[in-house]
């Protein structure tokens, strides 16, 4: 069976901003339907009705479980378009475009919508189980009496809401403390975090100066741009600030490390037929994507370096080295991360200790996150993905010509690589 191109048509997104900022009043539905009204009006979508919108948010609450397709039908979307939530911790905005890729790919559908927001000023407080089941057993009671000795039993420890703290069920830590662990271990040091995490505030800075991402980012909540980039920082600002996870003997801080931060985006993917039919003019082609994952129980520092092995399978495939690309779109968690994954791709001796058959090249690091990384723009976790496609896209749009590289690492040892050529 002969597959269809997969093209990137359109994108849209909000400003991203810190947590408890601009949208500490807003939910997911809220960020989201910013995020794909603006897309529907900058591609005339309204009253249309496309393949599919997939997409979803790494975390939610009970009521948001159908969060996509609630979020479609308060749009000017034909109501007829089918929704499908999908989670998969950072990379779910990269699995939802991959997932409607490949529905695109296999005819099923000519166009659709890959999302990702998150509203992590929002996000649901967990009750412990103790209380969970006083509630429970209070419902089925039928006198008052009862119910009161019910929802009594549970001492007042157990009444306190449980907040999210991000750990890693298998390890106890959270992502930054394992990340503490693969800087010593891959001997990352703090001037090369912070010297990462300074050229992208600058590049992101200068993004905005030439008007980059004026066709890209729609205001909402009375925000217009990312709250997070910063004009004012210098390595002597970051190298003052205090190690954040391991306050001893640490590195990784709050200048190279992405804050919790609340955004949403959209990507707009279709068949070359579709984009025709519409006049909408293709961007560029997803054309390999690859999901990896690694063991992070026994080795805690890989947690955040699944890409390592994605890359090399996807780069086989597409009979690809490393340095064959124009551009480098890699999801700065922490700057630490994204130091060590290059490190092991580079390097012959890191690359066969760690796995891989032999190091798969070197990456130009005037070509890395030249329009700025998540440590400038932040990290809604299921929006990166959607900002990091848009970004690749247009760059290739504008250059005419050419292949770009993404790497995208997530929680629970996972990680997506993705190539998309103009
Ligand atoms: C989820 C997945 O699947 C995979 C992933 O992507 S993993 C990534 C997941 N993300 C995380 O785990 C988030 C981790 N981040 C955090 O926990 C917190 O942001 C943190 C502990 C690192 C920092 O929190 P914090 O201490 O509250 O930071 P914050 O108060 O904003 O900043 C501390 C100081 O640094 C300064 N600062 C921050 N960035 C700076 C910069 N670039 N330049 C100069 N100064 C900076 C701030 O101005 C602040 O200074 P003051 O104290 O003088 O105001």
């Amino acid at each position: 069976m002969e597959t269809k191109k997969v093209a990137i048509i359109g994108y849209n997104r909000i400003p991203f901003a810190r947590m408890n900022t601009s949208y500490s009043e807003q939910g997911n539905q809220d960020l989201l339907l910013a995020s794909l009204n603006g897309l529907i009006d900058r591609y005339h979508l309204k009253g249309k009705r496309l393949g599919e919108v997939a997409g979803g948010a790494v975390i939610k609450h009970i009521s948001e479980s159908n969060l996509i397709r609630e979020t479609v039908m308060n749009t000017t979307l034909d109501p007829a378009t089918p929704a499908c939530d999908l989670q998969q911790a950072c990379d779910t905005g990269i699995e939802a475009a991959i997932y409607i890729g490949n529905k695109i790919a296999l005819g099923q559908i000519d166009c659709g919508i890959a999302c990702g927001v998150e509203a992590m000023s929002n996000i649901p407080f967990e009750s412990s189980p103790r209380l969970r089941k006083a509630l429970l057993k209070a419902n089925k009671e039928k006198s008052a009496f009862g119910k009161l000795k019910q929802l009594l039993s549970p001492k007042l420890k157990n009444w306190m809401p449980i907040p999210y703290k991000g750990q890693e069920p298998k390890t106890g830590l959270v992502m930054g403390e394992h990340t503490e662990i693969t800087a010593k271990y891959y001997n990352i040091s703090r001037e090369e975090q912070d010297q990462l995490a300074l050229k992208s505030h600058q590049n992101m800075a200068k993004a905005y100066d030439e008007g980059f991402f004026k066709d890209m980012i729609t205001p909402a909540f009375g925000l217009d741009k990312d709250n997070n980039m910063r004009r004012d920082s210098s390595i002597e600002k970051l190298s003052q600030l205090k190690p954040a996870f391991d306050k001893q003997n640490g590195t990784l801080t709050a200048g190279n490390s992405t804050p919790f931060t609340d955004g949403a985006s959209a990507i707009l993917l279709a068949s070359e037929e579709w984009a025709k039919a519409n006049n909408l003019p293709v961007l560029a082609y997803i054309t390999f994507s690859e999901l990896a994952g690694i063991e992070y129980v026994e080795n805690k520092q890989d947690l955040l370096l699944a890409p390592v092995f994605a890359a090399e399978r996807m780069l086989k495939k597409a009979g690809m080295n490393l340095s064959d690309f124009d551009y480098y779109e890699i999801h700065e968690a922490f700057a630490a991360q994204v130091l060590a994954t290059i490190k092991i791709w580079e390097n012959e001796e890191l690359a066969k200790k760690f796995g891989l058959e032999k190091a798969l090249g070197k990456i130009d690091r005037s070509k890395l996150n030249v329009k700025g990384g998540s440590l400038a723009a932040a990290h809604p976790f299921a929006a990166t993905g959607g900002r990091i496609i848009a970004t690749l896209a247009k760059l290739l749009h504008e250059k005419g010509s050419g292949k770009g590289f993404i790497s995208i690492c997530a929680a629970r040892g996972q990680g997506v690589t993705m190539i998309l050529e103009k």
